[in-house]
């Protein structure tokens, strides 16, 4: 494949300090790019920039690396709009109507749940994002837990295993994390890389400590990375535990102790070391009339924060990450540039990925283009569509 240079970028973000204005988010104003078989293979301000092959112009809009959506729940059927409308009047959320899209999921076929799965997809790239994460959770048996991670796989390769989503109705709780942690498990990680747990001791649907803990680490001893759903609707033990086991993130973190940002802090990833990453979920809390995490002091605290849009039928039925930016800038108290980065830079450490999430040499090219001079505009104008990814 021929090399294309990519000019008329009135600002670009690479992620990358090295490159242009020496802040995070590596910016570079009147830029150019030259992609080479996939990959940025050079960056930086318009007038220094090698001839190649083929030229593309933007005609002065920013370029900004595409969403890292690290967090989702695409595999699933039915429709949960009577529990959201319910939630609007004051009915209180706590995952128990999770079981109503359990018995849709396992009803569908399987070419339904790969379509709606390749829909909401479709539907992220066309607001920006590049790479997904996506979880089962919504099968809970052997069967269903591996069909659903198959379809994710047909999508993505950032698929996580979630069997312990919620104890299944009917289920005694100790036979089901030993299914979670023996059959299923063996039937689910040829098609996994990550392992998650809802652990969640104020919901009488999810885990406690020790459940979670049991389920994280036959999911590690089985060659499985772990993640964790802690801390949405209370201060449980989630955060700690993620810390513990070593999780790339722990997600929601909605209810935090000062131990727990403390913990977070300690733990966040260095150049030289993999840590846990604070991933925040706002369309969640918007969707759900819950208080929002406190981003504010968890960025003061030095605490790596990535924001994710958490896509699922429940608690939050958006696939739009300018949606969580332009919440965590309005409500959470970030910066536009700090959010940017946590949807990019951040959600790629989430998923322990060098690759993606940047815009230095080396990179991936998943670029996405804001109908917008500034990365600014992402949150300066919610609801309109600005973001588009490149296709170069
Ligand atoms: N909290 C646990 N799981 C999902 C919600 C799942 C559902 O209600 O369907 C979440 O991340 O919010
Ligand atoms: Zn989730």
């Amino acid at each position: 494949m021929s090399s294309v240079l990519v000019t008329g970028i009135a600002e670009l973000v690479t992620n990358d300090p090295s490159v242009g204005d020496g802040s995070p988010l590596g910016l570079v104003e009147r830029a150019a790019l030259v992609l080479d078989a996939g990959r940025v293979a050079w960056a930086g301000p318009a007038a220094q920039a090698p001839i190649t092959d083929t030229h593309v112009d933007l005609g002065g809009r920013a370029v900004v690396p595409g969403f890292v959506d690290s967090h989702s729940h695409l595999v699933f059927a039915g429709d949960r709009a009577r529990e959201f409308e319910a939630r609007m009047t004051g009915a209180r959320y706590d995952g128990g109507g999770i079981v109503t899209t359990v018995a849709a999921t396992r009803a569908a076929p399987d070419e339904l749940l790969l379509a709606r799965t390749r829909a909401l997809v479709a539907e992220m790239r066309a607001q920006g994002t590049t790479t997904v994460e996506v979880k089962s959770g919504y099968g809970l048996t052997v069967a269903d837990e591996a069909r659903s991670l198959r379809i994710a796989r047909e999508v993505t390769a950032e698929t996580t295993f979630l069997g312990a989503h919620v104890v299944p109705a009917g289920a005694d709780r100790d036979e089901y994390v030993a299914l979670v942690t023996g059959r299923m498990l063996e039937a689910c990680a040829p098609h996994a890389r990550w392992v998650d747990v809802f652990c969640e001791p104020a919901s009488a649907h999810a885990f406690d400590g020790d459940e979670a803990r049991a389920v994280l680490q036959a999911g590690i001893a089985a060659g499985l990375l772990p993640r964790v759903h802690g801390n949405q609707l209370s201060a449980g033990p989630g955060v700690q535990l993620a810390v513990e086991v070593g999780a790339a993130s722990v997600d929601h973190c909605t209810y935090l102790t000062s131990a727990d940002v403390d913990a977070l802090a300690a733990a966040a990833p260095t150049s030289g070391r993999d840590g846990t990453v604070a991933t925040l979920l706002p369309g969640v809390e918007f969707s759900t009339r819950s208080p929002y995490p406190d981003a504010r002091a968890l960025v003061d605290a030095g605490v790596t924060v990535a924001l994710a849009t958490d896509c699922n039928p429940g608690t939050c039925y958006t696939s739009s990450i300018p949606l969580v930016v332009a919440l965590a800038v309005r409500e959470m108290g970030m910066s536009p540039a700090e959010a940017l980065w946590s949807v990019t830079a951040g959600g790629a450490q989430a998923l322990r990925r060098g690759d993606i999430g940047h815009l230095g040499v080396g990179a991936k090219a998943d670029l996405t283009v804001l109908e917008a001079p500034t990365y600014r505009h992402l949150a300066y104008r919610p609801g309109v569509p600005i973001a588009k990814v490149l296709d170069v």
